[in-house]
């Protein structure tokens, strides 16, 4: 079904208005998801400018090996250098030194305007999954997502069924933010992020977000010809809901050794409520083979995030790719832990018990590969998830999997609304 962008804007800058409405039955309950997305508008005028000056946008080129310091300071030129801003709003590198806020709005229009030769996005609905307990508060929307390093997309992964256009980053970043435009967490949690100074960082700060990036020490993008710098997680915040109040960035360690797998762990207070809580994002060790090491990892993690909420007396969420289905004894580890801790994306199913049949699918040269590797994590006694976003189903997905023309990365996103439980029992 088509919608203007003006009037998809609006539904999505009013999500709990008419869209969320809780449909007759038992069980989970589908919402009407407010970013449903027709077919793309053609871009006339300004942007149609918008989008070839995003094709023409410099890229930052780093041979193999290169030291991370050389690496930062080409991407610091890349802020500067763009002849491109003479054409287009908000896609080209940006001046440091004109950082206004952003109109969302007009962000997602130019967007969608760079993206009108591709299919619609997906629709995907979110699930009413409300306890009895009322809130005060409007709830907290929290994304995971595992972007897809561009680097590794291009030279790494070996996606055998998606077509290299289809992971042109000038493109492929509009359909990113698309994404995080269409359900504007107030937490974003990124893993796999190689273009967080030139194009993250200073996008998502003019749309209020305040960010923090903890690149891996040998991230694998850096073997990759043309790279952009090395991957790493990201956390951004909106700065009109939330107060720093902590901040940790954590190499993982496993049984003592340091590893290249990081984590950050942030405290946030409310400014509505006053409430503190601890939010931290993390991407272990990939490959089967390295079980036990994902697992001490995750025993890492945990041990940092049992000190940062003070032996779990502040409530806590956990995203995540782990790369560990439900069966791995790193997921055993955080659904046993003294922290308390229930996976929210089991909610969507019809005991609440089973993680979803996939949150990752893609196909490289070893075959078809359909996994459940990423989760959101929450204190189940200080906190209740309000919705959760479903997950595409296989036939959006399509016979090609991901990531294609639609979806631009191999892991689907994740987002869940929370809010907390006016009388936690103490026991976080
Ligand atoms: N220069 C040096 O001294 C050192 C360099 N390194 C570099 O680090 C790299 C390893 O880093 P590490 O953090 O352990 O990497 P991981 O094994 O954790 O994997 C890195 C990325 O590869 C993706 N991936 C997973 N499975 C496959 C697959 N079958 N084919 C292709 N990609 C896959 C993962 O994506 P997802 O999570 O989505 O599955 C992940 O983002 C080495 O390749 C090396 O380049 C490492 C140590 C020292
Ligand atoms: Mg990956």
């Amino acid at each position: 079904m088509y919608q203007s962008p003006r009037r998809l804007c609006s539904a999505l800058l009013h999500r709990d208005a008419p869209g969320l409405r809780r449909p007759p039955g038992p069980g989970p309950r589908r919402l009407t998801s407010p970013p449903a997305v027709g077919p793309r508008p053609a871009s006339p005028g300004l942007l149609a400018a918008a989008s070839g000056a995003a094709r023409s946008c410099s890229r930052t080129v780093c041979s193999m090996g290169n030291g991370t310091s050389r690496l930062y300071s080409a991407l610091a030129k890349t802020l500067n250098s763009s002849a491109a801003s003479q054409h287009a709003e908000y896609l080209v590198s940006p001046d440091p030194e004109h950082l206004e806020p952003i109109d969302p709005k007009e962000l997602l229009e130019e967007c969608r305007a760079v993206l009108h030769t591709r299919p619609p996005r997906y629709q995907r609905d979110f699930v009413d999954l409300r306890t009895d307990c009322p809130s005060s508060h409007p709830p907290v929307r929290v994304m995971q997502w595992n972007i897809l390093a561009q680097a590794l997309g291009e030279g790494k992964d070996n996606f055998v069924q998606c077509p290299v256009e289809a992971l042109k980053w000038e493109e492929r970043k509009c359909l990113i933010l698309e994404e995080i435009l269409a359900y504007q967490p107030d937490i974003l949690c990124l893993q796999e992020v190689d273009h967080y100074f030139d194009t993250f960082q200073p996008l998502l700060s003019r749309l209020g977000y305040q960010g923090t990036f903890f690149p891996k020490p040998w991230s694998p993008c850096l073997d990759v010809e043309h790279n952009n710098g090395p991957d790493g997680c990201a956390l951004f915040f909106l700065q009109n809901r939330f107060k720093l109040v902590h901040s940790a960035n954590i190499r993982l360690t496993a049984m003592t050794l340091k590893t290249n797998q990081v984590a950050i762990a942030q405290t946030l207070e409310c400014k509505e409520s006053g409430r503190q809580f601890c939010i931290a994002v993390t991407h272990l060790k990939a490959r089967t083979g390295w079980e036990q090491f994902r697992s001490a990892q995750g025993c890492d993690l945990l041990q940092n995030l049992q000190n940062i909420t003070q032996g779990a007396k502040l409530p806590l969420i956990v995203c995540g790719d782990f790369n560990a289905e439900p069966t791995e004894e790193v997921y055993k580890h955080f659904a046993s832990s003294s922290l308390n801790l229930n996976s929210a994306y089991k909610l969507l199913s019809a005991d609440g018990q089973s993680e979803p049949p996939y949150t990752t699918w893609k196909i490289r040269t070893s075959g078809e590969c359909r996994h459940t590797l990423d989760y959101i994590w929450y204190s189940k006694h200080a906190l209740s998830v309000r919705s959760a976003l479903d997950l595409l189903t296989e036939e959006q997905i399509g016979p090609n999997r991901l990531p294609s023309f639609n979806y631009p990365s191999d892991h689907l996103s994740l987002v869940c609304d929370f809010s907390f439980n006016e009388e936690p029992d103490g026991l976080l």
